[in-house]
């Protein structure tokens, strides 16, 4: 079993419009409404790649039926904790030549009660998990050292705790040693101090997040691919191109990817190559943050993946 602690569930909305012009009154052309939120994308394509997954999230009156019904089919295990104020929406635009806008909602301020909800039921589920995720922003009222809270807490009991955050949270997070971290480009830049654009500068990070404690960070670099590292070395993979329809949500099926060959024990190298394809299989559909398994099967030969760093110099940060 697998859990996922994505608090700040979303309702997504993806349009499609000619264009996007600022100050102008514009008319949608296709539009989809999805349960969203980083949780419910990870949860529901963990178990589209075939492994038992639990989901903890807030969920309101409006939508309860909505996202029961769809983690049901998805086969997770959907634990709502209701709030009482709305969840939030979060947009996604996406104009005539492919070029997606996103706005993405604060959501509801949370009463003591629930904030202590949801830690309850974090706490009353991950006894049976093997693995836990932590992912997504906070929802307000939760401050930004609790994800670091619940690394130590799942550590205490033997858990591995992956972590996808931003900002100060991720940066607590990151002080708890969380046995994988998965920043992306910016993420990683703002940690570190400087940017980070190529795929040098996300292996020095991969590097420097390792000796803070993290066993497996993984740095997200967009279209220059993922870099990872572990006691085997840092690695590289990358995609073929590939027609893209809609890639909001790919990072979160990256991760979902390879929390199911972290859960799988596979090597690194393959852990990336299932989360690289994962990703892409979620590009390459219109819906948002899911990915089937047969077409994640079919794109893993597609992904090149190569060693940046033997094993022996895993450790040390000296100029190559
Ligand atoms: O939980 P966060 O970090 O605010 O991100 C939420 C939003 O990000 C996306 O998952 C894309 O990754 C949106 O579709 C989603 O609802």
């Amino acid at each position: 079993m697998i859990t996922v602690a994505g608090f700040n569930t979303a309702i997504d909305r993806f349009i499609q419009l000619e264009a996007l012009n600022p100050g102008e009154v514009h008319r949608v052309q296709v539009e989809h409404v999805y349960p969203g939120g980083k949780g419910v994308h990870v949860a529901q394509t963990i178990a589209a790649l075939g492994e038992r997954v639990q989901l903890i999230g807030l969920v309101d009156a409006t939508h309860r039926a909505l996202i029961d019904r769809r983690m049901r089919e998805r086969g997770v295990a959907f634990h709502g904790v209701d709030v009482g104020g709305e969840l939030r929406h979060c947009l996604a635009l996406r104009d005539a030549r492919g070029t997606i806008t996103e706005i993405l909602g604060q959501g509801p301020e949370l009463l003591r009660s629930e904030c202590e909800a949801l830690l309850e039921h974090f706490r009353r589920s991950i006894d049976e998990s093997e693995l836990v995720i932590l992912c997504g922003s906070l929802p307000r009222g939760l401050t930004a050292t609790v994800y670091a809270g619940l690394v130590e807490y799942a550590r205490q009991r033997g858990k591995r705790c992956l972590v996808d955050a931003s900002g100060d949270a991720m940066r607590h997070a990151i002080d708890a040693k969380p046995f994988m971290v998965k920043p992306n480009r910016d993420e990683i830049s703002e940690w570190i101090g400087q940017p980070v654009n190529d795929l040098l500068a996300a292996e020095r990070a991969a590097v420097a997040l390792r000796e803070r404690g993290v066993a497996v960070p993984v740095v997200t670099m967009g279209e220059l691919g993922a870099v990872a590292a572990d006691e085997s070395g840092v690695w590289h993979a990358q995609g073929s191109s590939i027609r893209v329809r809609n890639s909001v949500g790919s990072g979160d099926c990256f991760l979902a990817g390879f929390a199911v060959a972290l859960k799988r024990n596979m090597p690194l190298d393959e852990a990336l190559r299932l989360a690289v394809a994962s990703g892409m299989a979620n590009a390459q559909t219109e819906e948002t943050g899911f990915a089937e398994r047969s077409s994640v099967e079919s794109l893993l030969p597609s992904v090149k993946v190569s060693r940046l760093r033997e094993p022996e110099k895993a450790h040390s940060t000296s100029p190559r």
